[in-house]
């Protein structure tokens, strides 16, 4: 990173830059906010079939071997070496068939071989499996023209998994890949958490919903669509409680709605400092601890986080890039923790600046940006798609993730490394 300490030609500055002492660390409201979310403790037991998507209670141990016995990886001929004497090739008369799903011969005669499909067990005393393709089969007998190696095409019992290994840990959430496991391993049911509920109001006078007729200085609510997209998840039980007016009496009373029974509160707007940004007031009113607000993070100045009674509060900025940034890089990380979720956590990686910018240091910037390709050390370039973007919702359908830019530097230049966190 070239941090340029003198002469800023041009930085690119929004109107709440300015002094950062009082600014709260990206990574220390993180910790805050998943200090205050303890998972949630109710347990349920759901058919397997039912619980994609769900949260692991705790780990699991394979109860059987995996595989659970001896099977031919190939369609082909069980054997054994010690048949094949001499100098090949080997001819061996054909003394049955087993298929996958059958229990295969509890015994075979010496000096022979048996027809064998892909996953059937291989029966005892079988050491290898020839594949079809290197054997002849005529008149009952099958013939040999290479020596197979011990233990060719067997897959062995427990090689993916010996029986009370660890099968899966705690908190994993039940994704296709987890499913196929606990499917394989023979787990009709599972142990996992209740769903997180969720409790979501976007605020604002300003708002109408998309589809409805706008009056002068009303705008569509974009906020409300991307959280219930971003929520619309298996492990969620969200109450989408649509959109509340500025105005603090029925703000209180949404409020008081949303924290009723709910494990996490998310709203968006009203939480900054105009005489309209209710949210702050009405957050005192109830009683809510505030655990941060103002953070040294752009977009998202403003983003509070609290407690309100047994929930967690979220109040996400206004503007769509800031409420998105803030719930992508945050909220979602809250949401995750409180449903026990496990190394969730995000994915970053190291990228070139394929831009130049100068601009203000003071607050970490999480700017949409677009992958351009490998340079020529293999690693992505990556165009950032604006500087000040809070209100540009529609640069985030462009970008593919969030470029980092660390709140001390002052210029990022053309091919320094970033992180990257990717959509
Ligand atoms: N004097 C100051 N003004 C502002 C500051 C500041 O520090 N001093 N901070 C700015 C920053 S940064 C942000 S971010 C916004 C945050 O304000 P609020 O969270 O209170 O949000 P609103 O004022 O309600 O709305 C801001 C903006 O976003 C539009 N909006 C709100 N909700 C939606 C929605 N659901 N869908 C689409 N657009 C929405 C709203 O119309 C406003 O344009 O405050 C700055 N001001
Ligand atoms: O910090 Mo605000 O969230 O940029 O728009």
């Amino acid at each position: 990173m070239t941090i340029m300490l003198a002469g800023r030609p041009d930085p690119v500055m929004c109107g709440c830059d300015g002094a950062a002492d009082a600014l709260i660390p990206v990574d220390e409201a993180l910790r805050r906010g998943l200090a205050l979310a303890t998972p949630v403790a109710e347990l349920e037991t759901l058919p397997l079939s039912r619980a994609h998507g769900r949260v692991l209670a705790r780990a699991l141990r394979s109860r059987s071997p995996l595989p659970r016995f001896d099977n031919s990886a190939m369609d082909g001929y069980a054997l054994r070496l010690a048949d094949l004497a001499g100098p090949g090739p080997w001819r061996l008369p054909l003394a049955g068939r087993i298929a996958a799903g059958d229990a295969g011969p509890p015994s075979w005669p010496r000096g022979s071989a048996l027809r064998i499909l892909t996953g059937a067990a291989v029966p005892p005393g079988c050491d290898a499996v020839a594949m079809q393709e290197e054997a002849v089969a005529a008149e009952g007998a099958v013939t040999f023209r290479r020596r197979p190696v011990a233990g060719e095409n067997i897959r062995r019992a427990g090689e993916d998994l010996p029986a009370g290994a660890p099968l899966l840990p705690g908190g994993r959430v039940i994704d296709p890949r987890a499913a196929a496991v606990l499917a394989a391993a023979g787990m009709g049911e599972v142990r996992v958490r209740r769903r997180v509920r969720v409790a979501l109001f976007s605020t604002g006078s300003e708002l109408r919903e998309p589809g409805e007729r706008l009056a002068p200085g009303q705008i569509w609510n974009a906020n409300r669509h991307h959280l219930t997209g971003a929520l619309a998840l298996p492990w969620v039980d969200l109450l989408d409680m649509g959109v509340v007016p500025d105005d603090p009496a029925a703000l209180l009373s949404a409020l008081e709605r949303a924290a009723y029974g709910a494990d996490l509160v998310v709203t968006t707007g009203g939480i900054s400092v105009g005489e309209e940004d209710h949210m702050p007031a009405v957050l005192a009113r109830i009683g809510a601890g505030i655990h941060v607000m103002r953070l040294a993070m752009k977009p998202g100045k403003p983003l509070t986080i609290g407690q309100i009674g047994g929930a967690v509060y979220v109040g996400l900025p206004g503007n769509p890039v800031s409420a998105f940034v803030t719930w992508h890089v945050i909220g979602a990380r809250i949401a995750e923790a409180l449903a026990g979720i496990a190394g969730g956590g995000l994915r970053k990686t190291l990228v070139r600046a394929g831009f130049a910018r100068d601009r203000v240091p003071g607050r970490c910037e999480f700017v949409p940006a677009r992958l351009m390709g490998l340079d020529g050390t293999g690693i992505e370039v990556v165009e950032s798609l604006a500087g000040s973007v809070s209100h540009r919702v529609a640069l985030l359908a462009g970008a593919d993730g969030l470029v980092l830019i660390p709140a001390d530097c002052d210029h990022v230049g053309r091919g320094d490394l970033l992180e990257f966190i990717p959509f």
